[in-house]
């Protein structure tokens, strides 16, 4: 069997790559990515100008899964771009992922000019749990600014593009996001972003410094409702637009079951977190003998085909 995909014209050697956020920050983590099993990588998400982030203890670990208020650190914009462009003339055969988001609309479009006018020809995925005006929700949690911001993106970006989703868990939001969705050239749909505003606690404390002990939780915790959107929102968009699957994969049934909701590439978050790269090469070979099995030989003899009752 083989776990190779294709998102938009391009194609992979393996549908597993990282989540934003994980193994990805500088040019050190982003190159154990690829001199590992994953078919390619996604780079933290990057905004206009490099942040420290939020105060540590900011990433926990649990049993079941993770939380984390990273508070969005990173080496700002032109430090992946260029490493990006630079990985275009060593490995011109590979195509790799840019996360971006702006802090406010007008930093979103400043960087997606520069994409668009830069020598970049990889995918592009907006983070879209990006923060809205103060008082408002999350901006992909607000469909009016969601349907604004993509309208005008599309007036000028031409190439490549996805979004990253924070999980929706109403029918109706469902039916509303896709309706917008439909409506413009997106190469993929990510879903899902950590489940927002969570609370661990140990003992009698929180776990991370930042927002009181809230922050976005990864892990086992949330393979149902990634499940759940992934397959969603495969029912309702337009098959132009891919899905990227994301969200409480541990082993190669976890993959299998993401695929089979319709996802065409899987990322690894907290797995890869707690395991680091070689998580890659096992998951992948999970899956493949899950296939071999099944006599399925390549993700489309599957992909979207899950079974009702
Ligand atoms: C939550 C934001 C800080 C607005 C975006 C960055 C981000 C973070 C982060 O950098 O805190 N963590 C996540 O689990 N998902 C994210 O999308």
């Amino acid at each position: 069997a083989t776990t190779k995909t294709k998102i938009g014209n391009s194609e992979f050697r393996n549908c597993f790559m990282n989540a934003a956020g994980v193994y990805c920050y500088d040019k050190n983590e982003l190159e154990q990515v690829i001199n590992s099993a994953a078919g390619t990588f996604v780079t933290k998400t990057a905004t206009l100008q490099s942040r420290s982030g939020n105060p540590e203890p900011r990433y926990h670990d649990t049993a079941l899964g993770s939380i984390n208020s990273m508070g969005l650190p990173n080496l700002g914009f032109d430090y992946y771009l260029d490493y990006l462009l630079e990985l275009q003339k060593t490995h011109p055969d590979r195509t790799f992922f840019f996360s971006l988001v702006g802090m406010s609309t007008e930093d979103t479009h400043t960087l997606l000019k520069k994409v668009q006018e830069s020598d970049f020809n990889g995918i592009t995925e907006l983070n879209l749990s990006c923060p809205n005006v103060p008082g408002k929700p999350q901006i992909a949690y607000d469909m009016e600014t969601t349907e604004n911001l993509l309208t005008d993106i599309f007036s000028y970006f031409k190439k490549p593009l996805g979004v990253k989703l924070p999980p929706y868990f109403d029918i109706v939001h469902f039916d509303q996001a896709a309706t917008v969705f439909n409506k413009f050239p997106l190469t993929f749909i990510n879903c899902v972003n950590s489940i927002g505003n969570g609370l661990v606690i140990e003992d009698e404390s929180v776990v991370i410094k930042p927002k009181n002990g809230f922050g976005g939780i990864g892990g086992e915790y949330i393979k149902p409702t990634a499940l759940a959107n992934v397959h969603a929102f495969y029912k309702r968009l337009n098959p132009s637009i891919q899905i990227i699957g994301t969200g409480g994969v541990l082993t190669g049934q976890d993959a299998f079951e993401h695929i089979l909701c319709g996802a065409s590439m899987v990322q690894l978050g907290t797995t890869l977190h707690k395991e680091g790269p070689s998580a890659f090469e096992r998951i992948t070979n999970e899956l493949k003998a899950i296939m071999d099995k099944k006599g399925y030989k390549t993700i489309e003899d599957f992909k979207g085909k899950l079974k009702y009752l």
